[in-house]
């Protein structure tokens, strides 16, 4: 599946993941919101939780790399095709287990990983050291995310954890 990262240019180079991924090669960076129609797109403030329902309704899936302090006034300006994650740990050595605060390289292969692309969520994670911890920690409910119908269930299955 295609990957997306907006890049805001708002975090230490040194320690960010969406650049990680991009030198990689396993995502691509863009600068350009506009670039960002079609994907749909990981946003922690979206109404809507996502589902393996919506594994073929876009082009691609899209994540905005920027500060937390400043990632509320940068999704005022995304409006469509959003989708928040539902209860997942971080396991990154920022936000290590803080619900909800994925890093955009978590935020990304989690969702992989709920829309049936295991071997490429995996190869997202591969790249940190932290990585296989991600799974570790969360293995259980991406399984049962990953196996829900649709959004209503996977929210279902999130209360269980929360
Ligand atoms: C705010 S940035 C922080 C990036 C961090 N500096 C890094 O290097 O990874 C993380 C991005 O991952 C995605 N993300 C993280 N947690 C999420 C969640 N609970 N639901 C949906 N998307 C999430 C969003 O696209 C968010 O903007």
């Amino acid at each position: 599946m295609d990957l997306l990262i907006y890049h805001a240019n708002q975090c230490d180079p040194k320690k960010c993941t969406g650049r990680k991924l991009a030198r990689f090669g396993i995502a691509r960076l863009t600068h350009r919101i506009s670039d960002l129609r079609g994907y749909l797109i990981l946003s922690p403030f979206s109404e809507r939780a996502l589902s393996p329902a919506d594994r073929y309704s876009c082009r691609g899936l899209a994540a905005l790399d920027c500060s937390w302090a400043e990632a509320e006034r940068v999704f005022e300006r995304i409006h469509a095709n959003t989708r928040a994650l539902p209860f997942l740990l971080a396991a990154n050595p920022v936000n290590f287990g803080r619900p909800f605060r994925l890093s955009t390289a978590e935020a990304l292969a989690a969702a992989l990983f709920i829309l049936g692309e295991r071997e490429q969520a995996s190869l997202v994670l591969s790249k940190f050291s932290w990585g296989h911890t991600f799974f570790e920690l969360n293995r259980e409910p991406l399984e049962e995310y990953a196996a829900a119908k649709d959004s209503a269930e996977v929210v279902r299955i999130q209360s269980e954890y929360i």
